[in-house]
């Protein structure tokens, strides 16, 4: 049996106490949100922090909000809670989409939103489905708060922009007019992704003016396709560009080849998923469920 190797366990009862504890122990100190990254990465002795700081207590973490025009996701919203709530759904098809492929209701019940980005797992959904939103996370450390843009937040596989002491506090999200999808293919239900791609879109009279695309498990940097995106802005939202922007995508990612397949396989699936994801948030944007 595989089991971590001794650490100090510490449970925060408040935001400024996690930071404390943090500070107190130092670099050798994570925060435990669900444990399902964290404690397996433990038990294989890949990870092996001195002191673990429990934030589940911190309620004012866990908090679904509409805050003036923007969605406010707290990074203790579990991956259950994101699926189920209506505000999410209507203006977020995107992470609901991608929530329904997320693992399995276990993983959903007890994972968080935070923990997912904090991660920065590169097959990781959510960080592809808030890249393609262009989301801005907020983090807190012992300087107080500052605001990050999460395409500045990924720096590399498991590496984020957090300094030590901070903790990611929220995630914001604009609520503005645009559609979106997101489309995952994967070898059996639950598994991760062997790829999946995010889209959104803003079109004003008939008129692409910002796109967004979130590649995931194909080394993508920051999760985007930027490219891709370019290339969408000032077009049509038809299917030939959208089959010409998965074609960019599928050149502009860096997929390896493993156990989920070649890396041919996988940049045919970034160009088919990009399309897909494309033309289902375009049939959204005119009311049609994709
Ligand atoms: C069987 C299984 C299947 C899975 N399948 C998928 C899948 O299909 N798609 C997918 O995207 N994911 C999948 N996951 C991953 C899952 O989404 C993540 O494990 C989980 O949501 C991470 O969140 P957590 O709360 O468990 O993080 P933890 O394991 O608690 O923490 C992960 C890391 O983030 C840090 N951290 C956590 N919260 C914060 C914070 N607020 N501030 C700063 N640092 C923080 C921790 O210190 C740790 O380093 C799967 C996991 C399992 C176990």
């Amino acid at each position: 049996m595989q089991v971590p190797a001794a650490f100090q366990y510490e449970t925060a009862t408040s935001l400024e106490q996690a930071i404390e504890l943090l500070t107190r122990y130092g670099p050798e100190a994570r925060v435990v949100a669900g444990g399902h990254s964290l404690l397996p990465m433990m038990k294989l002795r890949l990870a092996q922090p001195e002191a673990l700081i429990d934030i589940n207590g911190l309620g004012e973490l866990a908090l679904i909000r509409v805050d003036g025009h923007e969605l406010s996701v707290g990074a203790m919203v579990r991956h259950a809670e994101l699926l189920a709530s209506p505000v999410v759904g209507e203006h977020f098809p995107i992470l609901r989409d991608a929530e329904l492929v997320i693992a399995d209701p276990l993983v959903r019940n007890r994972g968080t939103v935070g923990g997912s980005l904090c991660q920065a797992d590169p097959s990781e959904d959510l960080s592809a489905a808030f890249s393609a939103l262009r989301a801005t996370l907020v983090a807190q450390g012992p300087g107080g708060r500052r605001t990050i843009g999460i395409r500045e937040f990924f720096l590399g596989p498991y590496e984020t922009a957090l300094d030590e002491a901070e903790l990611l506090v929220e995630i914001r999200v604009p609520i503005r007019s645009h559609a979106s999808a997101y489309r995952k293919v994967e070898r059996r239900v639950g598994d991760w992704a062997v790829v999946a791609a995010g889209a959104v879109l803003e079109i004003s009279d008939g008129v692409i003016t910002q796109a967004g695309i979130g590649l995931t498990a194909v080394g993508a940097p920051q999760f985007v396709a930027e490219r891709a995106e370019d290339f969408l802005r000032g077009g049509r939202p038809d299917d030939e560009g959208f089959a010409e922007a998965g074609r960019i995508a599928s050149q502009e990612c860096r997929p390896t080849a493993d156990q989920r397949g070649p890396v041919d396989y996988k940049r045919h699936l970034v160009g088919e998923l990009t399309a897909r994801a494309l033309r289902a948030a375009a049939a959204r944007a005119q009311g049609q469920e994709a």
